[in-house]
């Protein structure tokens, strides 16, 4: 019989495919197909247009990204919210493609002895947790196993185990925050919350749990000062225990004209015990009200003029204690392996560059947010790091002239890049075994995969993975690699 891509055996059964006496139900890549005798011997054709709708599956294991996974009659893989392996559920079919489906749970059939009721009030209709209906414990035990396993397959190698960090406290975490006002519909007022799940529908949210209770007084408060802005963004930050700072990204420029309901609001910002300031971003030029100050630094907005890979307001992460767990491992890894040059790629305004081992003492850091360089240097300055440098550099292309060539005169680079990963910089980086180290902290496993694989292609070794969990009830999860 004829194979059907080319493959002798499926490559990930090991990790994905059920095994039945003379069949796998194949994966995701794969679709399914049986083999014998190790071999693949035929490609079931999958039947979109006769599957039933409604399916009872198990759900055998999690998905990087909280969904549960089960498999469909035909043996198609399926993706299911809001379930735990060990679960029988009746599901809906939502989507068909033709090597996966989602689906959405009917009714739980048997539960798994993990599930709780959901806390939240808002959970699952809002996209910002997927991790509710189970234990925090459990929770991480999942979301740091399927990102391992994201990892491993993607990166086809024999990783070291994960060391995990859980996070001290998985409710009130959030001292950064986004929320969105849009219309409610015809004649029903505003809403100010997060999107649903996979939708562009709003949801108004007075009461985020996993947001500091702080930031959500304000969120509510700022609703009658907002009522004449019309569609916009606000970020919220914590800048003591007692007040926050306001970035208010209109849709149209406010600039000219202030709006009456945030000009009343802003005429007695002095004497508002939690609002310490407020930056309404314009177009060309910002507009700052009171003091916008965190940790000693302004709170940052301008989009970088340079750079079309960049997100527009600067990245602050958004769980304090866990950020300095996370600063303090860079800084001890970077400490154990000596290194007394360092350069860093995505440095942001420097969230690890300020925490590095005393004995590193020339570091450059890269970042195209020419903000975020700014406030860098600025505090380099005050530090009187003079062995420091900062500067603005796009590195979505890799490294540009003359950067190739300062990678000779270092012995360690420590990079951090944004989701979508830094595949051009790894094709570079897999060549420069000069180095003594490479320290990739990454949000995203399926890209973190995807670049190991080109930078052991190169010679490097994965050292070890450590896993933070800055995101609580959240599928998010930061990994450290250390490759040598
Ligand atoms: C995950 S953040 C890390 C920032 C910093 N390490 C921190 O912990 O705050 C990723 C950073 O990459 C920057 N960035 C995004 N695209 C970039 C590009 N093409 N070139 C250089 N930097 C970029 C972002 O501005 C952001 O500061």
């Amino acid at each position: 019989m004829r194979l059907a891509f080319g493959e002798d055996s499926c490559p990930e059964r090991k990790i994905h495919c059920q095994p039945t006496p003379r069949k796998f139900w194949c994966c995701f890549a794969y679709g399914p197909h049986l083999i014998h005798d190790d071999r693949v011997i035929v490609q079931l054709a999958m039947s979109p247009n006769t599957m039933k709708d409604q399916q009872q599956i198990e759900i055998v294991r999690m998905a990087h990204g909280g969904d549960g996974i089960g498999y469909l009659e035909d043996g198609r893989i399926v993706f299911v919210p809001t379930t735990l392996p060990g679960e029988v559920v009746d599901i809906e079919l939502v989507e068909l493609k033709k090597s996966y489906a989602k689906g959405r749970v009917v009714e739980i059939v048997e539960a798994s002895p993990e599930r709780v009721d959901s806390e939240c009030p808002y959970f699952p209709k809002c996209g910002g947790c997927q991790f509710w209906h189970t234990t925090y414990e459990h929770e991480v035990e999942l979301k740091t196993e399927a990102a391992w396993q994201t990892i491993s397959r993607i990166s086809k190698l024999d990783l070291p185990e994960a060391r995990v960090v859980a996070a001290p406290e998985d409710r009130r975490y959030r001292s950064r925050v986004t929320f969105h006002r849009a219309p409610a519909g015809e004649g029903q007022g505003w809403k100010i919350g997060f999107y649903r799940a996979n939708s562009s529908e709003l949801l108004d949210i007075n009461d985020c749990l996993i947001t500091d209770g702080l930031l959500n007084e304000v969120r509510r408060a700022l609703e009658p000062a907002l009522r004449d802005v019309g569609d916009c963004d606000f970020i919220l930050e914590t800048a003591d225990e007692e007040s926050v700072v306001v970035t208010l990204m209109p849709e149209r420029n406010l600039r000219t004209k202030m709006p009456p309901s945030l000009k009343t609001f802003l005429q007695t910002l002095d004497q508002n015990p939690t609002v310490r300031g407020l930056r309404v971003v314009g177009e060309d030029e910002d507009v700052v009200f009171g003091d916008i100050t965190v940790d000693g630094e302004e709170v940052l907005a301008r989009p970088p003029v340079d750079a079309a890979h960049v997100p527009s307001a600067n990245f602050r992460q958004s769980y304090r204690d866990m950020n300095g767990q996370l600063v303090d491992e860079v800084s001890g890894i970077i400490d154990r392996l000596g290194a007394t040059s360092v350069i860093e790629l995505f440095c942001g305004n420097g969230n690890f560059s300020f925490a590095l081992p005393d004995r590193v003492e020339r570091f450059v850091g890269l970042e195209a947010n020419p903000a975020a360089i700014e406030s860098a240097k600025g505090l380099a300055k005050l530090a009187r790091l003079d062995g420091y440098s900062f500067r603005v550099a796009d590195l979505s292309e890799g490294f540009v002239e003359p950067l190739d060539e300062m990678v000779d005169d270092f012995d360690l680079v420590l990079l951090d890049p944004p989701r979508a990963g830094a595949s051009e910089v790894c094709d570079e980086l897999a060549q420069y075994q000069h180095l003594e180290a490479i320290v990739y902290v990454s949000c995203d496993p399926a890209c973190l995969g995807r670049d190991l694989k080109t930078l052991t292609n190169g010679g490097w070794e994965v050292e070890s993975l450590t896993m933070f969990d800055m995101f609580p009830r959240t599928s998010h999860i930061e990994t450290v690699a250390v490759l040598r």
